[in-house]
C-alpha cells in the first residue's frame, strides 16, 4: 500500500507547525536534514525535529545528507527521530551506522542518489527498513523528477529491498509510475507544501495515487 510522506523542507518554516497541522492524517513526515558538506544547502538539525517532536505524534522520517551521520545518532533520537536514513555516499561506513541507529531503538534506511550504481546498497539491504531513491540529485526542493529513477526502483524491488522510497520531484504525475514501479513511500514537498490549500493537496494527491484517505 503506498503512502505520501510530506516533506517539510518546502513548508513556512516561520510557521511550520502550522503547516505540519494540515498533514497530520498522512501519518509519515520526511525531514530533510543538510549540512552544508554533502550537500550544497543548509537546512535544520535536531532542535528543529526537537521542538516537532512536542507538537506531533507523526512518524518522523529523517533523511541525512550529512557528511558524518555516525555522529549524530544520539542527537537525532534524542530529539524524537523515528528513522534515520543515512546515504551510501556519505563518509562513514554505512554498516556500522546502521547498526548504531538500531542500537538506539530506530529505524534505519539507505539512501542512494541518483548516479550511484544502486549495486552498492544491495549489502545493505538485509539490515535496512527502507531503501530511499533520489529522483533529483539532493540538496534542494522544486526540481524535475528523473525518469531513470523509474528503471532503479524496478532493479531494488527485484534484489528484495523491504520498502522503497522516492524522493524528489513527486507530484501526481510522476507519482503513479513509482508505485507502479514498485516504490510505497513517495516523499513529496514543494506539491504539497507549495500550495495554497496544503490539506487540499494532500487529498487530490492521494487520489492521483490511488491511495484511500482512511489509509493515510
Ligand atoms: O531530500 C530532498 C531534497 O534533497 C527532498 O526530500 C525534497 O524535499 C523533495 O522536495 P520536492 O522535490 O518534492 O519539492
Ligand atoms: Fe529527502
Amino acid at each position: 500500500m503506498a503512502r505520501i510522506a510530506p516533506s517539510i523542507l518546502a513548508a513556512d518554516f516561520a510557521d511550520l507547525y502550522g503547516d505540519v497541522r494540515q498533514v497530520e492524517s498522512a501519518e509519515i513526515l520526511h525531514l530533510d536534514v543538510m549540512d552544508g558538506h554533502f550537500v550544497p544547502n543548509i537546512s535544520f538539525g535536531p532542535p528543529v525535529i526537537s521542538s516537532l517532536r512536542e507538537r506531533t505524534d507523526l512518524y518522523f522520517d529523517t533523511h541525512l545528507m550529512i557528511e558524518h551521520p555516525s555522529e549524530y545518532v544520539e542527537a537525532f533520537q534524542n530529539a524524537g527521530a523515528d528513522r534515520l536514513t543515512v546515504h551510501v555516499e556519505s563518509e562513514d561506513d554505512p554498516g556500522a551506522v546502521i547498526e548504531s541507529i538500531h542500537d538506539h531503538g530506530m529505524d534505519a534506511g539507505i539512501a542512494l542518489n541518483p548516479d550511484t550504481d544502486v549495486g552498492r546498497v544491495e549489502p545493505y539491504l538485509d539490515d535496512v527498513e527502507v531503501v530511499l531513491v533520489m529522483s533529483v540529485q539532493p540538496g534542494f526542493g522544486g526540481q524535475s523528477f528523473m525518469p531513470k529513477t523509474l528503471d532503479r526502483i524496478e532493479r531494488l524491488d527485484a534484489m528484495g529491498a523491504a520498502e522503497i522510497e522516492v524522493d524528489g520531484g513527486v507530484n501526481s504525475e510522476t507519482g503513479p509510475k513509482c508505485v507502479e514501479a514498485g516504490a510505497e513511500t513517495l516523499v513529496i514537498g514543494s506539491s504539497l507544501f507549495g500550495q495554497s490549500d496544503v490539506a487540499r493537496a494532500l487529498a487530490d494527491l492521494r487520489e492521483s495515487v490511488g491511495i484511500e484517505a482512511k489509509s493515510q
